[in-house]
Protein backbone atom coordinates (compact mmCIF):
# COMPACT_ATOMS: atom_id res chain seq x y z
CA UNK A 1 0.00 0.00 0.00
CA UNK A 2 1.20 3.31 -0.71
CA UNK A 3 2.27 5.75 2.04
CA UNK A 4 -1.19 8.18 2.71
CA UNK A 5 -1.12 11.52 1.66
CA UNK A 6 -1.30 14.18 4.87
CA UNK A 7 -5.32 14.90 5.23
CA UNK A 8 -4.34 18.65 4.54
CA UNK A 9 -3.16 18.08 1.34
CA UNK A 10 -5.22 14.97 -0.16
CA UNK A 11 -8.83 15.26 -1.30
CA UNK A 12 -11.68 13.90 -0.38
CA UNK A 13 -13.63 12.78 -3.04
CA UNK A 14 -17.23 12.77 -3.57
CA UNK A 15 -19.28 11.23 -6.23
CA UNK A 16 -22.48 10.50 -8.11
CA UNK A 17 -22.59 6.53 -9.50
CA UNK A 18 -25.30 6.51 -12.52
CA UNK A 19 -23.57 7.87 -15.47
CA UNK A 20 -20.63 9.13 -13.44
CA UNK A 21 -18.89 6.56 -11.91
CA UNK A 22 -20.43 4.01 -14.84
CA UNK A 23 -21.12 4.62 -18.28
CA UNK A 24 -23.38 6.68 -19.76
CA UNK A 25 -23.16 4.79 -23.77
CA UNK A 26 -21.04 1.90 -25.31
CA UNK A 27 -21.07 1.17 -28.74
CA UNK A 28 -23.58 3.76 -29.58
CA UNK A 29 -25.61 2.17 -27.55
CA UNK A 30 -27.06 3.51 -23.96
CA UNK A 31 -25.65 1.94 -20.66
CA UNK A 32 -28.15 0.71 -17.67
CA UNK A 33 -28.66 2.86 -14.58
CA UNK A 34 -28.86 1.41 -11.24
CA UNK A 35 -32.56 1.40 -12.40
CA UNK A 36 -31.77 0.19 -15.24
CA UNK A 37 -29.83 -2.98 -14.33
CA UNK A 38 -32.75 -3.76 -12.23
CA UNK A 39 -35.96 -3.26 -14.45
CA UNK A 40 -34.56 -4.91 -17.36
CA UNK A 41 -33.63 -8.23 -15.35
CA UNK A 42 -35.63 -11.40 -15.28
CA UNK A 43 -36.83 -11.02 -11.69
CA UNK A 44 -39.24 -8.05 -12.92
CA UNK A 45 -42.01 -9.25 -14.78
CA UNK A 46 -42.38 -8.41 -18.31
CA UNK A 47 -45.78 -6.36 -17.06
CA UNK A 48 -43.64 -4.18 -14.81
CA UNK A 49 -41.46 -3.02 -16.89
CA UNK A 50 -43.75 -1.75 -19.15
CA UNK A 51 -44.82 0.05 -16.15
CA UNK A 52 -41.14 1.23 -15.58
CA UNK A 53 -40.44 2.26 -18.78
CA UNK A 54 -43.66 4.31 -19.00
CA UNK A 55 -42.48 5.87 -15.68
CA UNK A 56 -39.22 6.63 -17.39
CA UNK A 57 -40.26 7.92 -20.45
CA UNK A 58 -42.49 10.63 -18.74
CA UNK A 59 -39.85 11.34 -15.67
CA UNK A 60 -36.32 11.37 -17.72
CA UNK A 61 -37.23 14.45 -19.91
CA UNK A 62 -38.75 16.09 -16.78
CA UNK A 63 -35.32 15.47 -14.19
CA UNK A 64 -33.15 17.10 -17.33
CA UNK A 65 -35.18 19.63 -19.02
CA UNK A 66 -32.76 22.91 -18.96
CA UNK A 67 -35.82 25.00 -19.40
CA UNK A 68 -37.63 23.52 -16.26
CA UNK A 69 -36.86 25.43 -12.86
CA UNK A 70 -34.97 22.46 -10.01
CA UNK A 71 -38.06 23.77 -7.84
CA UNK A 72 -40.66 23.17 -10.36
CA UNK A 73 -39.00 19.36 -10.75
CA UNK A 74 -38.88 18.48 -7.40
CA UNK A 75 -42.44 16.81 -6.76
CA UNK A 76 -41.85 14.98 -9.50
CA UNK A 77 -38.57 13.38 -8.91
CA UNK A 78 -40.15 12.27 -5.43
CA UNK A 79 -43.30 10.86 -7.46
CA UNK A 80 -41.13 9.02 -10.19
CA UNK A 81 -39.24 7.79 -7.53
CA UNK A 82 -41.83 6.57 -5.59
CA UNK A 83 -44.36 4.89 -7.97
CA UNK A 84 -40.94 2.73 -9.22
CA UNK A 85 -40.00 1.62 -5.66
CA UNK A 86 -44.14 0.28 -5.06
CA UNK A 87 -43.77 -1.33 -8.46
CA UNK A 88 -40.79 -3.17 -7.75
CA UNK A 89 -41.89 -4.23 -4.11
CA UNK A 90 -44.55 -5.79 -5.95
CA UNK A 91 -42.00 -8.34 -7.60
CA UNK A 92 -41.24 -10.26 -5.20
CA UNK A 93 -37.72 -9.55 -5.14
CA UNK A 94 -34.84 -12.06 -3.03
CA UNK A 95 -31.91 -10.60 -1.80
CA UNK A 96 -30.13 -13.68 -3.07
CA UNK A 97 -31.07 -12.41 -6.97
CA UNK A 98 -28.93 -9.16 -6.26
CA UNK A 99 -25.80 -10.47 -6.96
CA UNK A 100 -26.96 -13.00 -10.52
CA UNK A 101 -28.95 -9.80 -11.58
CA UNK A 102 -25.88 -7.39 -12.00
CA UNK A 103 -23.68 -10.34 -13.21
CA UNK A 104 -26.01 -10.77 -16.13
CA UNK A 105 -26.45 -7.02 -16.62
CA UNK A 106 -24.65 -4.93 -19.08
CA UNK A 107 -23.63 -2.69 -16.25
CA UNK A 108 -20.25 -1.20 -17.50
CA UNK A 109 -17.79 1.67 -15.51
CA UNK A 110 -15.91 4.25 -17.12
CA UNK A 111 -12.83 3.25 -18.69
CA UNK A 112 -10.07 3.89 -15.99
CA UNK A 113 -12.43 2.95 -13.22
CA UNK A 114 -9.18 0.12 -11.83
CA UNK A 115 -6.85 3.18 -11.29
CA UNK A 116 -9.39 5.31 -9.94
CA UNK A 117 -10.43 3.01 -7.26
CA UNK A 118 -7.34 1.89 -6.69
CA UNK A 119 -5.25 5.27 -6.38
CA UNK A 120 -8.10 6.01 -3.89
CA UNK A 121 -7.45 3.07 -1.74
CA UNK A 122 -3.82 3.47 -1.65
CA UNK A 123 -3.42 7.02 -0.82
CA UNK A 124 -6.20 6.66 1.90
CA UNK A 125 -8.50 9.10 0.11
CA UNK A 126 -11.56 9.07 1.03
CA UNK A 127 -14.06 8.65 -1.39
CA UNK A 128 -17.55 8.61 -1.15
CA UNK A 129 -20.68 8.25 -3.67
CA UNK A 130 -23.43 9.91 -3.01
CA UNK A 131 -26.25 8.48 -5.21
CA UNK A 132 -29.49 8.53 -6.07
CA UNK A 133 -29.61 5.03 -7.41
CA UNK A 134 -30.38 1.58 -5.73
CA UNK A 135 -27.16 1.33 -3.27
CA UNK A 136 -27.57 -2.83 -3.04
CA UNK A 137 -27.09 -2.88 -7.01
CA UNK A 138 -24.28 -0.12 -7.39
CA UNK A 139 -22.11 -1.60 -4.23
CA UNK A 140 -22.42 -5.04 -6.44
CA UNK A 141 -21.32 -3.57 -9.37
CA UNK A 142 -18.12 -2.03 -7.62
CA UNK A 143 -17.56 -5.27 -6.10
CA UNK A 144 -17.80 -7.93 -8.41
CA UNK A 145 -15.30 -5.20 -10.56
CA UNK A 146 -13.18 -5.76 -7.57
CA UNK A 147 -12.96 -2.00 -6.85
CA UNK A 148 -14.76 -2.16 -3.33
CA UNK A 149 -11.80 -1.02 -0.76
CA UNK A 150 -12.95 -0.19 2.57
CA UNK A 151 -12.27 3.54 1.98
CA UNK A 152 -15.47 3.69 0.18
CA UNK A 153 -18.72 5.10 1.86
CA UNK A 154 -22.18 5.06 -0.59
CA UNK A 155 -25.30 6.51 1.09
CA UNK A 156 -28.00 5.70 -1.72
CA UNK A 157 -31.47 4.05 -1.46
CA UNK A 158 -30.97 0.85 -0.11
CA UNK A 159 -33.63 -2.22 -0.53
CA UNK A 160 -35.13 -3.76 3.15
CA UNK A 161 -35.65 -7.33 2.90
CA UNK A 162 -37.87 -9.21 4.98
CA UNK A 163 -37.24 -11.97 7.39
CA UNK A 164 -38.20 -14.17 4.49
CA UNK A 165 -35.52 -12.62 2.25
CA UNK A 166 -38.05 -10.54 -0.12
CA UNK A 167 -38.01 -6.66 -0.94
CA UNK A 168 -40.49 -5.34 1.39
CA UNK A 169 -39.51 -1.51 1.10
CA UNK A 170 -36.53 1.02 0.53
CA UNK A 171 -34.79 2.19 3.71
CA UNK A 172 -34.93 6.07 4.49
CA UNK A 173 -34.50 8.91 3.26
CA UNK A 174 -35.59 8.94 -0.39
CA UNK A 175 -32.78 10.08 -2.12
CA UNK A 176 -33.85 11.53 -5.47
CA UNK A 177 -32.21 13.27 -8.36
CA UNK A 178 -32.70 16.83 -6.35
CA UNK A 179 -32.12 16.53 -2.87
CA UNK A 180 -28.51 15.12 -2.73
CA UNK A 181 -27.06 16.99 0.53
CA UNK A 182 -25.93 17.00 4.33
CA UNK A 183 -29.21 16.26 5.19
CA UNK A 184 -28.79 12.42 3.88
CA UNK A 185 -25.11 12.18 4.70
CA UNK A 186 -24.78 14.48 7.91
CA UNK A 187 -23.18 11.90 10.15
CA UNK A 188 -20.56 10.55 7.43
CA UNK A 189 -19.63 14.38 6.53
CA UNK A 190 -18.22 14.37 10.68
CA UNK A 191 -15.72 12.23 9.73
CA UNK A 192 -14.11 14.35 7.25
CA UNK A 193 -13.80 17.02 9.31
CA UNK A 194 -10.36 18.53 8.71
CA UNK A 195 -10.24 17.53 5.00
CA UNK A 196 -10.53 21.20 3.43
CA UNK A 197 -10.58 19.99 -0.50
CA UNK A 198 -13.17 17.97 -2.28
CA UNK A 199 -12.81 17.28 -5.86
CA UNK A 200 -17.19 16.17 -7.00
CA UNK A 201 -17.84 14.42 -10.06
CA UNK A 202 -21.30 14.04 -11.18
CA UNK A 203 -23.21 14.18 -14.05
CA UNK A 204 -26.11 16.22 -13.33
CA UNK A 205 -26.80 19.69 -11.71
CA UNK A 206 -28.35 17.57 -8.93
CA UNK A 207 -24.79 16.87 -7.99
CA UNK A 208 -23.28 19.68 -7.51
CA UNK A 209 -24.71 20.20 -3.74
CA UNK A 210 -23.51 16.46 -2.98
CA UNK A 211 -20.49 18.48 -1.01
CA UNK A 212 -22.62 21.03 1.00
CA UNK A 213 -22.41 20.40 4.98
CA UNK A 214 -18.98 18.61 4.43
CA UNK A 215 -17.23 20.74 7.59
CA UNK A 216 -14.75 22.92 6.82
CA UNK A 217 -14.25 22.21 3.26
CA UNK A 218 -12.40 25.38 1.49
CA UNK A 219 -12.01 24.14 -2.26
CA UNK A 220 -14.18 21.76 -4.02
CA UNK A 221 -13.18 21.39 -7.94
CA UNK A 222 -16.85 20.20 -9.96
CA UNK A 223 -16.34 17.90 -12.71
CA UNK A 224 -19.39 17.40 -14.83
CA UNK A 225 -19.50 14.64 -17.31
CA UNK A 226 -21.77 15.82 -19.85
CA UNK A 227 -23.84 12.79 -21.35
CA UNK A 228 -26.76 13.52 -22.61
CA UNK A 229 -28.82 16.48 -24.55
CA UNK A 230 -25.10 17.97 -24.96
CA UNK A 231 -26.07 21.22 -27.20
CA UNK A 232 -29.11 22.35 -24.79
CA UNK A 233 -27.14 21.78 -21.28
CA UNK A 234 -23.79 23.00 -22.35
CA UNK A 235 -24.17 26.76 -21.42
CA UNK A 236 -25.55 25.52 -18.15
CA UNK A 237 -23.38 23.17 -17.15
CA UNK A 238 -20.31 25.46 -18.23
CA UNK A 239 -21.82 28.16 -15.94
CA UNK A 240 -22.13 25.27 -12.57
CA UNK A 241 -19.04 23.26 -13.05
CA UNK A 242 -15.62 23.93 -13.38
CA UNK A 243 -14.80 21.27 -15.84
CA UNK A 244 -16.84 19.82 -18.31
CA UNK A 245 -16.37 16.91 -19.85
CA UNK A 246 -17.89 15.87 -23.17
CA UNK A 247 -19.36 12.73 -23.75
CA UNK A 248 -16.30 11.77 -22.43
CA UNK A 249 -16.77 7.45 -21.29
CA UNK A 250 -13.35 7.86 -19.31
CA UNK A 251 -12.32 8.84 -16.00
CA UNK A 252 -8.93 9.35 -18.16
CA UNK A 253 -8.84 13.73 -16.59
CA UNK A 254 -10.00 12.62 -13.17
CA UNK A 255 -7.26 9.82 -12.67
CA UNK A 256 -5.33 13.19 -14.13
CA UNK A 257 -5.69 15.27 -11.79
CA UNK A 258 -5.49 12.85 -8.94
CA UNK A 259 -1.97 12.28 -10.34
CA UNK A 260 -0.91 15.50 -9.91
CA UNK A 261 -2.45 16.22 -6.83
CA UNK A 262 -1.16 13.41 -5.16
CA UNK A 263 2.66 14.52 -6.34
CA UNK A 264 1.96 18.33 -5.00
CA UNK A 265 0.61 17.20 -2.09
CA UNK A 266 3.58 14.51 -1.53
CA UNK A 267 5.76 17.39 -2.37
CA UNK A 268 4.46 19.81 0.01
CA UNK A 269 4.66 17.55 2.58
CA UNK A 270 8.28 16.61 2.13
CA UNK A 271 8.81 20.40 2.37
CA UNK A 272 6.82 20.54 5.58
CA UNK A 273 3.82 22.59 4.39
N1 LIG B 1 -36.96 4.77 -11.30
C1 LIG B 1 -35.86 5.41 -11.69
C2 LIG B 1 -35.35 6.49 -10.98
C3 LIG B 1 -34.19 7.09 -11.44
N2 LIG B 1 -33.59 6.65 -12.54
C4 LIG B 1 -32.33 7.27 -13.01
O1 LIG B 1 -31.31 6.91 -12.13
C5 LIG B 1 -30.37 7.96 -11.99
C6 LIG B 1 -29.93 7.91 -10.54
O2 LIG B 1 -29.38 9.05 -10.11
P1 LIG B 1 -27.83 9.31 -9.74
O3 LIG B 1 -27.91 10.39 -8.75
O4 LIG B 1 -27.22 8.09 -9.14
O5 LIG B 1 -27.19 9.74 -11.02
C7 LIG B 1 -31.08 9.24 -12.42
O6 LIG B 1 -30.30 9.92 -13.36
C8 LIG B 1 -32.39 8.77 -13.06
O7 LIG B 1 -32.49 9.17 -14.40
C9 LIG B 1 -34.08 5.58 -13.23
O8 LIG B 1 -33.50 5.16 -14.26
N3 LIG B 1 -35.25 4.97 -12.80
Amino acid sequence: MAEAVPALCAPTVVSDFDLTLSRFAHGGRRCPSSYNILDNSKVVSEECRRELTALFDHYYPIETDPQCPMEEKLPHMVEWWSRAHDLLCGQRIQRLQIAEVVRESGAMLREGYGAFFDTLHCHGIPLFIFSAGIGDILEEVIRQRGALHPNTHIVSNYMDFGDDGLLQGFKAPLIHIFNKNSSAAASYFQQLQGRTNVLLLGDSLGDLSMADGVPGVQNVLKIGFLNDKVEEQRECYLDSFDIVLERDETLGVVNGLLQHILCSGACGSAQGS
